[in-house]
């Protein structure tokens, strides 16, 4: 039987200063983030995940974007090597917290850099993105780690947004949705749905029909109900001031053994 449990990490002191790269920074309420976390978590419960708390990493702003350290292949950990080097020292308690789960652990190594945002499983294939903080040995090493596990990894060039998952996602039949401005090669991916707000590209499958996603994105939500979706809409508008979408603030774990 599938797991449904969610690695989360409560956003720290630092929040305000996470890094910004294709955005022009702007302030970022603490208090407000606090709540808008409790509500992404609260929204997970709802549809039936446990959420684990990763221990904090205070000292680095950025950690709350928890999906960024680790990638989960079945019941595989990979830790990663940010590409950020403010957000290396994230990791540890990531890695912590998935060896007591009794994943079996892997890591990125120096040089190799991978932020867990570049990378979209769909079924057995594994899409990384190659661009600002991915490099080519990360890409290398995380093929070496997952495809004799039975993945496909697929390099894909990403140069207009953070992550490959800040541009694409992937709703539960495997159809990749993008905004067409933020995707570089479209062609790449075999099913592509084009969606109307660049936000609306980021969608959390959990469970059945129904969709985590920002509520800065209604024109896509209606798109997806239509289609015979459920959209469950989350305001984590504090966080999408520093690049955040709905993917990073958790790491889904599926298929545990337990
Ligand atoms: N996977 C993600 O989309 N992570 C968002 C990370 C945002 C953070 N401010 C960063 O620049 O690393």
């Amino acid at each position: 039987m599938p797991s449904k449990k969610a690695l989360v990490r409560r956003p720290g002191p630092r929040l305000a200063e996470g890094l910004v790269t294709h955005l022009e920074r702007e302030p970022v309420d603490h208090a407000l983030a606090v709540e808008q976390w409790d509500a992404y978590v609260e929204a997970l419960a709802a549809n039936g995940w446990e959420t684990l708390e990763v221990d904090p990493a205070d000292e680095c702003p950025d950690s709350v974007f928890v999906e960024d350290a680790v990638v989960m292949y079945r019941n595989v950990a990979l830790i990663t090597r940010p590409g950020a080097e403010s957000r290396r020292a994230e990791t540890a308690g990531v890695e912590e917290a998935v060896a007591r789960l009794g994943c079996s652990v892997n890591w990125i190594w120096e040089p190799g850099t991978l932020d867990g945002g570049d990378v979209l499983k769909i079924g057995d294939t594994v899409y990384v993105g190659r661009g600002g903080r991915t490099n080519a040995a990360g890409v290398r090493q995380l093929r070496a780690v997952f495809e004799p596990l039975g993945a496909r990894v697929v390099a894909v060039p990403v140069s207009r947004v953070l992550h490959l998952k800040s541009a694409v996602t992937a709703l539960p039949d495997g159809t990749v949705l993008g905004h067409l401005p933020q995707t570089d090669v479209p062609s790449l991916f075999p099913r592509f749905l084009p969606v109307p707000e660049e936000s609306g590209a980021h969608v959390v499958l959990l469970g059945g029909d129904r969709l985590l996603m920002a509520a800065s994105a209604p024109k896509t939500a209606e798109l997806l109900a239509g289609l015979g979706h459920d959209p469950v809409l989350v305001d984590i508008g504090e966080f999408e001031k520093l690049e955040g979408c709905v993917t990073c603030l958790s790491v889904r774990l599926r298929e545990l053994y337990s």
